[in-house]
């Protein structure tokens, strides 16, 4: 019989595993609160932009297998159900809010039926899980017999589907061999033999999400650090991360300095991590990760103020290009963005400035409503006297530089993720600035 499947949560994480879902052959139903996402969803319709899942949530809606309610009574019956609802910081300090996690685990209880597995996705505190099958015992009808596991996700924004698919390695956290059985067979048809599964206790299972988040965040830190001593010795960051990456202990991979990471997970993620490591009396551990945060807000610190040095002191009533919204590229999520947040600061500082970004305008308007937004990179550099290059999208790199220089007031470009071709826009006459790069 066909597996039926819940998802609790239908954002960036939870519409993608419920579309994934669905293209392993499972019956999805998917349930939020946000009466516009779900009906979005139910049209067919991604609310947000995520290569390739237009076309998968067209085709499985077409057959009906995939559902979108705000209604939980729909869950029941499910035989797996899928916790993917945000855990967002706190607006009164670091810790990770567990609000939305505790509201789904509640309007999921009285629809559970028996026999079935609760497991969680969310990237929460170490803990949680073990809190929430208390929470779940108690509330759920007598007999529900409901297990909770925790199946932390590592999919990347951008690359959702594919990672969905064909993820890298699952862990499975379960209390039960059952759980185990019943995870693998979920997941039967996105791997093969050589992917590797973990399966863990629930305690690691929640701190392996967290630290592998957390060593991202370290190693882009690391290499922005790297950036600050290469600006002032006058050396080249980007050489020096392919000369370290080659080293195969070390790898290439997320050795990119810039203006740093942003986004809905690694920021809030590192702080979370903090918080929950504080609660339990291990502060010291992870006091390096204030640091890793640190050296991140100083990049964009940094880029603001370059970009005042560069028009001569101050930014009141210069234009200003920004190139990028999104806080990476093949994403429309402006979630803690590095790239919004160095316009909003020379915004507020009196500059003239012009954004555009191709997928991401919709949401930063939303976030930033106040900001000037243009409709196309020719129309953000128009008379700029200086254009900030702060989200890597392919059609920036592309940008003809002799073609902007006869556009621009000033041809001065500050390369804020270090991809541009240095040579090419110079030879186009500019003055370019890459950030820890001569
Ligand atoms: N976005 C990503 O790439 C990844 C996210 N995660 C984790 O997944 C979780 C979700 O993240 P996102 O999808 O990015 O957040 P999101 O904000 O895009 O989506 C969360 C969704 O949960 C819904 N929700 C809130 N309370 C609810 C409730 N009581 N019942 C039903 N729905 C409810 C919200 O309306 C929203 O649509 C977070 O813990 C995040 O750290 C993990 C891996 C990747
Ligand atoms: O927990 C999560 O939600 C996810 O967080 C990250 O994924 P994501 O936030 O989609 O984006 P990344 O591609 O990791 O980039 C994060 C930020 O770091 C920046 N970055 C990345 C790599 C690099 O070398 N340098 C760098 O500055 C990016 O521009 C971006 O702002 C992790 O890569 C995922 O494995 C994880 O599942």
């Amino acid at each position: 019989m066909t597996l039926r499947i819940s998802v609790i949560g239908t954002g960036y994480l939870g519409a993608v595993h419920a579309v994934g879902m669905a293209e392993l052959g499972y019956t999805v139903v998917g349930v939020d609160v946000d009466a516009d996402k779900v009906a979005a969803l139910a049209r067919g319709e991604a609310p947000f932009y995520e290569p390739g899942l237009d076309e998968l949530l067209a085709k499985h809606s077409a057959t009906g297998r995939l559902t979108f309610t705000t209604d939980f009574a729909a869950v029941a019956g499910a035989d797996v159900h899928f916790v993917c609802v945000g855990t967002p910081q706190r607006r009164d300090g670091l810790a990770a809010d567990m609000r939305y996690v505790e509201a789904a685990i509640d309007s999921l209880a009285p629809h559970l039926g028996s026999e079935c597995l609760v497991v969680g996705k969310s990237t929460v505190p170490v803990g949680t899980a073990a809190a929430m099958a208390d929470r779940l015992a108690k509330t759920a009808p007598v007999g529900a017999g409901a297990e909770l596991a925790w199946n932390p996700e590592f999919l990347r924004e951008g690359y959702a589907v594919e990672d969905t698919l064909r993820p890298d390695r699952l862990v499975f956290g379960v209390t039960s061999g059952d759980a185990e059985r019943r995870l693998r067979g979920v997941y039967a048809r996105a791997i093969d033999d050589d992917t590797p599964v973990i399966v863990t206790d629930l305690p690691t299972a929640e701190l392996v999400k967290v630290s592998a988040n957390a060593f991202l965040a370290t190693k882009i830190s690391f290499i922005n650090a790297m950036a600050e001593i290469a600006e002032v010795a006058g050396a080249d960051v980007t050489k020096l991360a392919d000369a370290i990456g080659h080293d195969a202990r070390i790898g290439r991979k997320y050795l990119n300095s810039g203006i740093g990471f942003g986004g809905g997970c690694l920021p809030k993620d590192i702080r979370a991590f903090m918080a929950r490591a504080g609660e339990l009396g291990a502060s010291h551990s992870l006091a390096f990760l204030a640091e890793v945060d640190a050296i991140n807000l100083r990049r964009r610190q940094y880029v603001v103020d370059l970009t005042r040095e560069l028009v001569g002191g101050s930014v009141a009533n210069r234009r200003i290009a920004v190139l990028g919204a999104a806080f990476k590229p093949h994403s429309d999520d402006v979630r803690d963005s590095p790239a919004l947040n160095i316009a909003g600061q020379l915004h507020l500082q009196g500059a003239r400035v012009s954004v555009y970004d191709p997928k991401a305008i919709a949401n930063a308007r939303k976030v930033f409503p106040t900001l000037p937004y243009a409709e196309s990179a020719m129309e953000a550099c128009r008379d700029a006297s200086v254009v900030l290059h702060l989200t890597e999208w392919q059609e920036f790199r592309e940008l003809d530089p002799a073609e902007l220089a006869g556009i621009v007031e000033t041809p001065v470009v500050v390369d804020g993720r270090n991809c541009l071709d240095a040579d090419a826009w110079r030879a186009a006459g500019w003055t370019y600035r890459g950030l820890g790069r001569p």
